[in-house]
């Protein structure tokens, strides 16, 4: 069956006391590049040449929204893999370090695969890394012959340890009931009786949600959740996700192609194109005043697309109230 969280409560020694001091997620000087194996070799090495991804840096606080934004192929998804030391086959990390709630994520799991597109089971191994991956096709994250309930049932015996006073583990089905009412499913009961075929995309990213919740990870990393959903859909887990920030206090890195969705969730926005992180900072700031001529591309084909002048246009334009994050509400 998959399991697609991965959970500071996997380890046994829980949680270092020092690590409520750093950032939820810490990148510094990320370098992703092809593996190559040269022929009658074992070894892999990685070709000269520009790397896919890299200088990458990235800081995201408890209780923060970071946005990656930028153009296909420039790398955001790699990145987003190699938090979890997911890196798929063909590509390796060759500089850097990354932490997760205080935790160094090493370069590659031994039985390290991506989880995009990776079949379930391999899912298994984004466990004991203190974030959850909620990624664009929820349906290809759950195993369709097993009930929602199976996937709460296996996820919760994976990474909480039998413990407490009585050294018994916590009632899944309690924990998974709770969750799902917390994702808004006023019918969480049934919901733990259907398969995943019996249930929309949206529904589908509420219940990944939902099992980042009952495992309470600290960094919930997100991958386009919103590409393949309905507008309403869109707008429920967008809901959701700041709504879990809220409440639990989580750290969200959201990747996301659309400055909207930028604009209303994010604190800060880093943008990244040819797998470097050209510009980030406060969200409003690269919103009013870009610096890298790249993102003023970006923002000029975003106020493009809703009809607006730009932020320093000549001001006979309105600008689009969902689509700056002032009008958003960003604090
Ligand atoms: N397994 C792989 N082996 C070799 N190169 C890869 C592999 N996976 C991705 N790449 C390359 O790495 C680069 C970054 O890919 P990535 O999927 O991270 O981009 P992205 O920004 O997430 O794109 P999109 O927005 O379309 O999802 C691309 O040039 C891609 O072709």
């Amino acid at each position: 069956m998959n399991d697609m969280i991965a959970s500071q409560t996997d380890s046994t020694h829980g949680p270092d006391p020092a690590s409520a001091l750093e950032p939820a997620l810490f990148v510094h000087g990320l370098e992703l590049r092809r593996a190559v194996r040269p022929a009658g070799t074992g070894e892999t090495t990685p070709p000269p040449g520009p790397p896919l991804v890299g200088p990458v840096d990235l800081r995201v606080e408890r209780g923060q929204v970071v946005c990656l934004v930028g153009p296909s192929g420039c790398g955001k998804s790699l990145t987003c893999m190699s938090l979890l030391g997911m890196l798929p086959e063909g590509v390796t990390r060759t500089a850097g370090s990354i932490r997760v709630n205080g935790q160094a994520v090493e370069g590659q799991a031994p039985e390290g695969h991506a989880a995009d597109g990776a079949p379930p089971e391999r899912l298994r191994l984004l466990r004991g890394r203190g974030a959850a991956y909620v990624l664009q096709n929820p349906a290809s994250c759950f195993d369709p012959v097993f009930t929602i309930g199976a996937h709460f049932q296996e996820t919760l015996a994976a990474h909480l340890p039998a413990g407490g006073h009585n050294g018994t583990r916590p009632d899944w089905r309690a924990a998974a009931l709770a969750a799902l009412r917390e994702v808004g499913f006023d019918d969480a009961l049934a919901i733990l009786r259907h398969y995943p075929f019996q249930m929309s995309g949206g529904m589908l990213q509420r219940v990944m949600i939902a099992l980042a919740l009952v495992l309470d990870v600290p960094l919930l990393i997100a991958d386009e959740p919103t590409t393949d959903l309905d507008l309403p859909s869109q707008a429920r887990v967008l809901d959701l996700l700041e709504q879990v920030r809220r409440t639990r206090n989580m750290a969200i890195l959201l990747v996301t192609h659309d400055l909207s969705v930028a604009a209303r969730m994010a604190h800060r926005m880093a943008v990244m194109r040819h797998g470097r992180v050209v510009e980030q900072g406060d969200v409003r700031e690269l919103f009013n005043a870009p610096r890298h001529p790249y993102t003023r591309a970006l923002l000029a084909a975003h106020h493009r697309l809703y009809g607006l002048c730009p932020p320093h246009g000549d001001g006979t334009s309105p600008r689009h109230p969902a689509t700056t994050p002032a009008a958003a509400g960003r604090p």
